[in-house]
């Protein structure tokens, strides 16, 4: 059956289940599930195994059902003349990305490969360049936390994974450690090890002498719950399904608090009572902040690098078109796509690391490194100057396809969609809290609930402040929230604080980072470092920017 009537019947299957009741049975979803692109799918059908609802792409297949009826009514009677004046301009870019296509058909269409463990791929990575986000897992410890694991959204795994590397020594009194929050897309992997020497992603920031000093503290970094690299993710295997197939989009929402309590449970496992230092970068900054809300006494400093303290509707626009390219692509097949002989969505991947790398960096950054050149002949092209080019031209669009080029296998697109879910769901403001708090209870019962919304007894009263407040926040949007993010945010109140922003930040911009200082500030957390830098690298700053980022986090950790 083609791929095409296939859609057409998964398609009048739901509109049959949604029909007959108004919430669609999940064992007619599934059964809808099992006759689409699959083919020989290993899921079963089971309330366990039931299928999300995916409206959005439902119509999306509408619209292309009605589209594909015009086109065939539309179809000229006279065939078109042949002439060179008609014929079409080369496109390289869409040639190479068939050939991906057609190379890693021919890698996955063995059925040991997509049923291979770590190791196995691993291996199999050597001789192929793709996926390599089974590739970079190697020389992580594993946390496994064997007993169900409520999450504030109402899901449950029945059990988890984190996988974590650590850099320095523990000292006896177990207070030197400092737990590393990652960006959304990170492994564990912050700087290199003996187990696994490749360069990390903090590789200039971590190391005796550098910014976190491995001659004083004993670094822990984990893959975030949801991840690929390691943690239990949507590519993991789910525990209940006896065919071994992965979660794909079984997988529950999770929310930054969720990854944030994996985490403690990691540093119960090391028996590590309180943290000198939970430290993080964008996402990792919201977590850094998350942390310190659910465990106040178990962290002793704050420093937050490009975060926010709740994702603003820009942040949320921008990931959401990353989403929407990727859900877009049929390979995506409703998160579906790790079974023998299917394929990653690399192009909707590719695609959505475009939109990512744009949101990354800076238009001031750009205009310096590549202003309005444009990409100079190869070899085989010969010396002359080029003609415009409809594929990658301009030197900014040649680094944009080599970005997404060399991102679209690296990492699983599902962690990518949920991961900067729980981005944008998260707001520290008191009611969000309080939502949160009351979904939790009502999924999982009181005894389950966590200490998410403030308990006004248990938190301190705000302490008058020593010095006056001086706002720094420009736009009176912002200053509407404050009030209830400041609220919120009262269990912050005695932890000393660093915060970084950055001038050319387009993801995270200086106005929330200038919002979480404002907020701590206003609580009466006199220990409140606020720094903002005029650099032209945006939001990768913190990647980059080793002299004054690195340079601030080290100075706050030596001194407070
Ligand atoms: C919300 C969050 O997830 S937070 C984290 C978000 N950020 C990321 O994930 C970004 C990840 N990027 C990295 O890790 C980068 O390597 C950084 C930021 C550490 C370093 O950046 P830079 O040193 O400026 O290098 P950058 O990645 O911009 O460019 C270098 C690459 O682009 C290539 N390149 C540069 N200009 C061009 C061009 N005009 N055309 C084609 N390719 C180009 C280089 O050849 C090089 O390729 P390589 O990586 O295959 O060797």
């Amino acid at each position: 059956m083609s791929r095409s009537s296939t859609r057409l019947l998964t398609t009048s299957i739901r509109s049959l289940a949604s029909s007959s009741s108004h919430t669609p049975s999940p064992s007619l979803a599934a059964a809808a599930y099992r006759r689409s692109d699959i083919g020989t799918s290993r899921y079963a059908s089971s309330s366990v195994h039931s299928q999300p609802e995916f409206s959005c792409v439902d119509a999306n297949e509408r619209r292309g059902q009605k589209l594909q009826r015009l086109a065939e009514q539309s179809k000229p009677s006279c065939s078109t003349p042949s002439s060179s004046a008609l014929s079409s301009v080369a496109f390289p870019c869409v040639d190479a990305n068939e050939a991906r296509e057609d190379r890693l058909r021919a890698q996955f269409s063995s059925p040991q490969l997509a049923s291979a463990t770590d190791s196995e791929s691993q291996e199999v990575d050597e001789s192929g360049p793709e996926p390599s986000y089974t590739k970079v897992v190697s020389g992580y410890q594993l946390y496994h936390h064997p007993r169900p694991f409520k999450l504030d959204y109402g899901g449950e795994l029945p059990q988890f994974d984190l996988a974590y590397e650590t850099w320095g020594q523990l000292n006896e009194d177990k207070s030197n450690a400092i737990l590393l929050h990652t960006g959304l897309s990170a492994s564990s992997h912050a700087a290199s090890t003996q187990s696994n020497p490749a360069k990390g992603w903090w590789e200039d920031f971590i190391g005796p002498n550098k910014t976190l000093d491995t001659n004083k503290f004993f670094i822990i970094c984990t893959n975030v719950l949801g991840g690929c690299y390691g943690s239990t993710g949507p590519s993991s295997a789910h525990p209940l399904d006896a065919t071994g197939a992965a979660y794909a989009t079984r997988f529950p929402i999770l929310s930054i608090f969720d990854m944030v309590r994996a985490q403690f449970l990691l540093l119960d496992h090391l028996g590590i009572d309180r943290l000198y230092a939970s430290v993080g970068s964008s996402m990792g900054g919201m977590q850094s902040i998350a942390a310190a809300h659910l465990e106040r006494s178990r962290v002793a400093r704050l420093i937050s690098i490009s975060g926010c303290a709740r994702s603003a509707p820009a942040s949320i626009a921008l990931r959401y078109a990353q989403r929407s390219v990727l859900m877009s692509d049929p390979n995506w097949n409703r998160g579906f796509y790790y079974d023998a002989g299917q394929l990653p969505p690399h192009t909707g991947m590719k695609l959505a690391r475009q939109i990512a790398t744009f949101t990354y960096r800076s238009g001031p950054e750009w205009e310096q490194r590549f202003g309005r050149a444009r990409r100079v002949a190869t070899e085989e092209e010969g010396s002359m100057e080029l003609d415009p080019a409809l594929c990658p031209d301009f030197l900014i669009e040649t680094y944009l396809d080599h970005q997404g080029e060399q991102f679209c296998l690296k990492y699983d697109a599902n962690s990518l969609i949920y991961i900067s879910k729980a981005m944008d769901l998260f707001d520290m403001s008191d009611h969000a809290l309080c939502d949160l708090q009351l979904r939790r209870t009502n999924a999982h019962g009181a005894d389950h609930s966590t200490n998410l919304a403030l308990d006004r007894n248990a938190t301190p009263a705000p302490r008058p402040r020593k010095r006056q407040h001086i706002s720094t926040l420009s736009s009176p949007a912002a200053h509407a929230y404050v009030p209830a993010l400041a609220r919120g945010m009262a269990r912050l109140a005695d932890i000393p604080t660093l915060v970084i922003g950055v001038q050319s930040d387009i993801l995270f911009p200086v106005e929330q980072q200038r919002e979480i200082a404002e907020c701590l500030r206003l609580n009466g957390n006199d220990s409140v470092r606020y720094y903002e830098l005029d650099a032209p690298h945006g939001h990768d700053s913190f990647l980059i920017d080793v002299q004054n980022v690195g340079g601030a986090i080290r100075g706050f950790l030596e001194s407070e």
